[in-house]
């Protein structure tokens, strides 16, 4: 093995690693603490720490108020375009000139920078002088730990058993990690430098590019700047270390009028600051949000999504912001055109609500109608059933023929709406959700059955719990939707 791999941060034994003990970690969060320290990264009252069952998290280490500034990280710290060692963007560039491959997105190019962080033939001085990798993933999840939680890296039986959304978001992120991997190996053997670690096993390193990749898809921030401005939108993209060991919380509010997030972030050329919106007494965990995320969402994504053994939040774990696609059970009942007209529709509407011409490539790879969702809202006296602006869309599509005065609304708004009281669209919606009560059944005893390797158990474990929720929240919305029919 070439003395490269000794300083790699990312090592994949083939063994089961043992997980860091508590002390490994404080070390390793000391090292990054003091490393962040150094580079002008300023840290107010709060202070990262392993948390039970949510990896590493950060607690308010004093009171904190409403407004108080609790991390601010410089541009010079964190891991972006514009920070990646010249060296090796030069090496790439130059590559990229002579080759034909596919482009390397500037998601894979920060994922390869991780990757190849001190194993490339160039002087430590032409580094980075701020980001520091090794000190940086010495505190990231490994890739067994990945293996449970996110369902790219699960096994193909289960991953043929997971919700349509679900399904979606792993395919893209297959083609794309696919796409970058076949981009950077040609690169870099197209280069005269050698890379001896890519000849003596193609496999592991591919495995160390996932990893990274995954690293850089489930701990970023959009990085909304001049020099990315050239790439589509989902790729501006920054590893703002320390940042990325925040939690996410739901924000509060509900599906259609969510408030403001614990911990609101703001950006600038200069770097990234983090602001109390709320007091946060000393000992509690101070998270962020990542978005109003449904619990597919999270899945897929973040590798992880809400539960809750309270019966009053057990259909979606205590997260607003939950919902179910009912693509899988809506698909069949379109006609060709109808499923024309709906692609059209959300093509629409994304041009709407978007001025920037590079910003479209996330929703080329998205199916529309996945954007068929429900939520059931459990906080108010009577359950209420949300409707998601592409089933409004939808709906509107099917029902064209019916529409009534109150319907003619339906697909013009981007927001959440209750279930209207029209009698075919109640009909129509509670339809759709008996069959996902059939989909999630069917989903549940096929998971029961099926072996799996042990490694796999607490993946599936994972899915069986998600498919209840989704059973319930749809038993939730038909017993809802009877009672607008009686
Ligand atoms: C940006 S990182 C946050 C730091 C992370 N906990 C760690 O140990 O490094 C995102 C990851 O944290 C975990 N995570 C975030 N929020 C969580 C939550 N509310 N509950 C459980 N895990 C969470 C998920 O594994 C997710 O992929």
């Amino acid at each position: 093995m070439s003395s490269g791999h000794a300083g790699c941060p990312f090592s994949f034994p083939s063994a089961k690693p043992q997980l860091p003990t508590a002390s490994e970690t404080m070390t390793a969060l000391q090292n990054l603490l003091d490393w962040a320290k150094s580079t002008g990264v300023q840290l107010d009252g709060i202070a990262p720490q392993p948390l039970p069952g949510r990896g590493i998290g950060v607690v308010a280490s004093r009171d904190l108020k409403k407004g108080d500034i609790v991390l601010d990280v410089p541009t010079t710290a964190i891991h972006c375009l514009d920070t990646v060692p010249t060296s090796l963007r030069q090496r790439l560039a130059q590559a990229a000139r002579d080759s034909t491959s596919p482009r390397l997105s500037l998601h894979g190019l920060l994922a390869a920078a991780l990757l190849l962080n001190g194993r490339h033939d160039t002087p430590p001085s032409d580094e980075s002088p701020g980001f520091d990798s090794t000190v940086w993933a010495r505190c990231a999840p490994s890739m067994e730990l990945f293996k449970e939680g996110f369902p790219q890296l699960w096994p193909p039986l289960l991953q043929a058993l997971v919700p349509q959304t679900v399904a979606t978001i792993i395919e893209t992120q297959r083609n794309k990690i696919h796409d970058d991997w076949t981009a950077l190996r040609d690169l870099l053997t197209s280069t005269n430098t050698t890379y001896p670690f890519l000849a003596v096993s193609a496999t592991s390193t591919k495995d160390q590019f996932v990893h990274a990749w995954l690293l850089i898809n489930s701990r970023t921030f959009y990085n909304l700047v001049d020099s990315t401005r050239r790439y589509p939108y989902d790729e501006r993209l920054a590893l703002i270390p320390l940042a990325d060991l925040f939690n996410h919380t739901p924000s509060p509010g509900t599906i259609n009028k969510p408030r403001k997030a614990p911990v609101a972030v703001s950006f600038s050329t200069d770097g990234y600051t983090f602001t109390a919106t709320k007091d946060i007494v000393a000992g509690e965990e101070v998270c962020i949000s990542y978005g109003e995320h449904s619990n597919d969402i999270l899945l897929a994504e973040y590798g992880f999504f809400f539960t809750s053994s309270s019966i009053s939040q057990e259909h979606n774990g205590g997260n607003p912001y939950d919902s179910i696609s009912l693509a899988e059970v809506i698909s069949p009942l379109l006609t060709a055109d109808q499923q024309t007209q709906i692609v059209q529709a959300h093509r629409s509407i994304n041009i709407d609500r978007d001025d920037d011409a590079n910003s479209d490539r996330a929703d080329e790879t998205a199916n529309p109608i996945d954007g068929c969702t429900l939520s059931v809202d459990t906080t108010g006296a009577a359950v209420q059933v949300m409707l998601s602006p592409m089933l409004q869309i939808a709906l509107r599509i099917v029902l064209e023929q019916k529409l009534t005065a109150e319907m003619a609304t339906f697909g013009t708004s981007v927001a959440w709406v209750p279930c209207p009281d029209d009698r075919d669209v109640v009909l129509w919606v509670r339809k759709t959700v008996q069959a996902m009560q059939v989909v999630a059944q069917e989903r549940l005893e096929s998971l029961r059955v099926i072996v799996v390797d042990p490694d796999a158990a607490s993946a599936k474990e994972l899915l069986t719990g998600r498919w209840r929720q989704i059973q319930r929240t749809a038993a939730l919305a038909n017993q809802a939707l009877q009672s607008h029919l009686e």
